[in-house]
């Protein structure tokens, strides 16, 4: 833990994000292999999962509390859980399953809805990028989509081989950090800081 000059522990902020996105995207797999650095190839559908990560932004410690979602389908209810108190979400589909490209924008609207706010930190991912031949989803329509969103922040991952998972939490810390303290370019690019 960090310390002010004198010697005081600096407890790192809290930052509450949440995953979400259709049945069997590997959104619990993202999380297992982001908090424990494995991967877990068999199958159980989440009930709901909170899991604890402290991760470094811009010389900062934060800690991160992920909550792994249940699948998502259109018939289910956004739960206030999923919208309330948390600071950022991570929107997953799977590349190979376009139903589940398509659920992420039905999910953003009842998260847009819920909040009552036009925008909102979010990252959209496409997993599974390690399955090339049941490829649904392009690269390039993953990035559109996060485009006509409005959102810098799409990544293409796979929790199976590990590619961009940590980017995932960068990004989605990044955002947050961005919407609470947004800092005039001047001051982004001086003082001392330690990544
Ligand atoms: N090839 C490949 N398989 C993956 C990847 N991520 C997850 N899987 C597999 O996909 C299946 C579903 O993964 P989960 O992580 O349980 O998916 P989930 O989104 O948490 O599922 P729910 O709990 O139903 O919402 C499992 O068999 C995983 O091993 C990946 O990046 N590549």
């Amino acid at each position: 833990m960090a310390t002010t000059p004198s010697g005081k522990l600096i407890p790192p902020k809290m930052r509450k994000v949440a995953l979400l996105g259709s049945r069997s995207v590997g959104k619990s797999s993202l999380t297992v292999q982001f908090v424990d650095q494995h991967f877990v190839d068999s199958y159980y559908p989440t009930i709901e999962n909170t899991f604890t990560k402290i991760v470094k932004y811009k010389g900062s410690e934060y800690q991160l509390d992920i909550t792994d979602t249940a699948g998502q389908d259109e018939f289910s209810i956004l739960s206030s859980r999923h919208a309330v108190g948390l600071h950022g979400w991570v929107l997953v589909y799977s590349v190979s399953s376009r139903s589940s490209f398509e659920m992420c924008s039905i999910i953003r609207e009842k998260i847009l809805n819920y909040t009552g706010r036009e925008k909102v930190p979010m990252v959209l991912v496409g997993n599974k990028s390690d399955l090339a031949v049941q490829r649904q989803v392009t690269k390039e329509e993953g990035a559109a989509l996060a485009a006509n969103w409005g959102l810098t922040s799409f990544v293409e991952t796979s929790a199976r081989t590990g590619e961009n998972v940590n980017r995932v939490f960068d990004l989605i810390v990044a955002q947050i950090e961005s919407e609470l303290n947004p800092q005039p370019e001047e001051k982004q690019s001086g003082g001392c800081v330690i990544a």
